[in-house]
Order: structure tokens, then sequence, then C-alpha cells
């Protein structure tokens, strides 16, 4: 009966209310590998692992936002939302979070072009991010502006994440970290304009009720991803063949 109490939403603040408790039970700051990566608990392959996983999701961010922007009439929504591209791919000579997501793959020991590749990624990666584009390129404008409202919560993972790397991993510098500090200021104002935008345009209940349901998928995307690492590289659970292998690996463990 989780959904039954969504369907009902009467106005924006009872959206917005049900929004932050998806958000409080369903995000992935609770996920049991990142509470291991968090507090140091994780060897520096599995670092290495969860990464180049990431970089994947990192890599799609612009093409998903490209393709609401794609189906998008309205000038000022496409003025907003572009400068999230712009973010993650640079714009001029000012370098993206993509180019700094690759920094902190290459300070983690792997190879960019390795990285670039998507060669070394696990299964699930790839199908939960898939799902995501494919959610924004299909769903309705308003439900695909709503999918990126997990970014509320960015910030909160994000101010956990810096020191907890910084403070327990001695292979991470403060260079290392830079995607994570710009996000500090980037999520907030682009969470910040998405939740007006569906407090606005989600007028009926049926709308508010796609409004959270977007929001619950968007989340199961991201637990997904985390399932997949923590399930191959910390349970043992096996690398699938093709897939990113860690160096500090006991053997056996390998498919
Ligand atoms: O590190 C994180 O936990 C995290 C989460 C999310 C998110 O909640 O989707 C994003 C990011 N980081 C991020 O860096 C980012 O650029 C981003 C864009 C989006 C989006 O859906 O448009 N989410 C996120």
């Amino acid at each position: 009966m989780t959904y039954a109490r969504y369907q009902t939403l009467e106005n924006a603040d009872q959206l917005e209310a049900a929004l932050r408790e998806v958000g409080a039970e369903r995000y992935h700051i609770l996920h049991p590998f990142h509470r291991l990566l968090h507090t140091g608990r994780l060897t520096r392959g599995q670092v290495q692992a969860w990464a180049l996983n990431r970089y994947y999701y990192q890599s799609r961010i612009p093409m998903k936002d490209a393709a609401l922007m794609s189906r998008c009439a309205d000038r000022e929504l496409r003025r907003e939302w572009l400068v999230r591209i712009l973010d993650h791919d640079g714009f001029g000579e000012q370098e993206g979070g993509i180019a700094r997501w690759l920094r902190l793959c290459q300070g983690l020991g792997l190879d960019p072009d390795y990285v670039r590749s998507e060669e070394g990624i696990l299964p699930a990666t790839r199908f939960a991010v898939d799902a995501y584009v494919r959610f924004v390129r299909e769903q309705t404008l308003l439900e695909a502006v709503a999918s990126s409202l997990t970014e509320l919560f960015a910030p909160k993972i994000h101010e956990e994440r810096i020191p907890g790397l910084l403070q327990n991993y001695d292979f991470v510098s403060e260079e290392m970290v830079a995607y994570f500090r710009r996000r500090l200021d980037q999520a907030p104002r682009d969470a910040g304009f998405a939740l007006a935008y569906v407090r606005e345009h989600a007028d009926t209940a049926e709308k508010r009720f796609a409004v959270v349901k977007a929001l619950i998928f968007k989340c199961d995307v991201l637990w997904a991803q985390l399932d997949a690492l923590h399930h191959a590289y910390v349970l043992g659970g096996g690398i699938p063949k093709g897939a990113f292998v860690p160096a500090d690996l006991p053997a056996q463990e390998a498919a």
C-alpha cells in the first residue's frame, strides 16, 4: 500500500512533503555500499569499481538532459535546463563535470581511455542508466523533470562523501573530490528549479501521483546501480565476463 497514500495529494505542499518522504526512505545515501564507501571500509579496487561504473551515469546525464530539452517548447525551461548540459560537458575554456569525474578516476589509478571506453561497466549499470535516459525521452515532460528531483537529496550525500573519502582513504586527494565540491552549489540550484516546476505544473492529483512515481523510479535507478556493485565487488557474487576486475581482488573471486 506504499503507493496508495500518494494518489490523493491535494496541493503543492502535500506533494513536496511526499517527495521529501520518498527521498528520506529511498535515496541511495541509505544503500549499504555507500555506507561502506563513506566510512573507509572499501579497498582501492572497490572504490575504482564504483568510480568506473558511476562514470557511465555521468556520461549519460547530458544526453538525458538533451532528450528533455528536445521535447520542450517552453523557451524558459530550455534556457534553465541548458545550464545542466554545460555544467557536465563544460563550455569554451571551462572544464565540465565529466572531465572532473575522469580526474577522479585517474587519481584512483584508472586509465581514462579505459573508463571512457565503457567496456568494464557492469550490465546492471548499463541497464539502469539507459532506463533513466529512456524514461526522460518517453514519459511526460512533467515526469521527466520530476525524475531529476533526487538531486534535492544529493548535497547531503556529497557533504558526507567529501570528508568521508578524504579522511578515510590515503589514496584520495583534495583534487580528486573537486567534482563533488562543485555539485554542492549546482545541485541545489537545479533541484530548486525542478521542485518549483513540479509544484506549479502538477495541478491535479493524478499529475502529483505521477511526479511521486517518477521520483521513486529514479531512486530505483540509483539503488539498482549500487546493488550491482555491492553484489559483484563486496559480497563476492561474481564479476560478469568483461567487467572490471580490481587488482586487489583475490584471484579466485574473479569469474
Ligand atoms: O553522487 C550522487 O549521489 C549523485 C546523485 C545524483 C542524483 O541524485 O541523481 C546526481 C549526482 N550525484 C550528480 O552528480 C549529478 O550530476 C546528477 C544529475 C542528476 C540528474 O538526475 O539530472 N542527478 C545527479
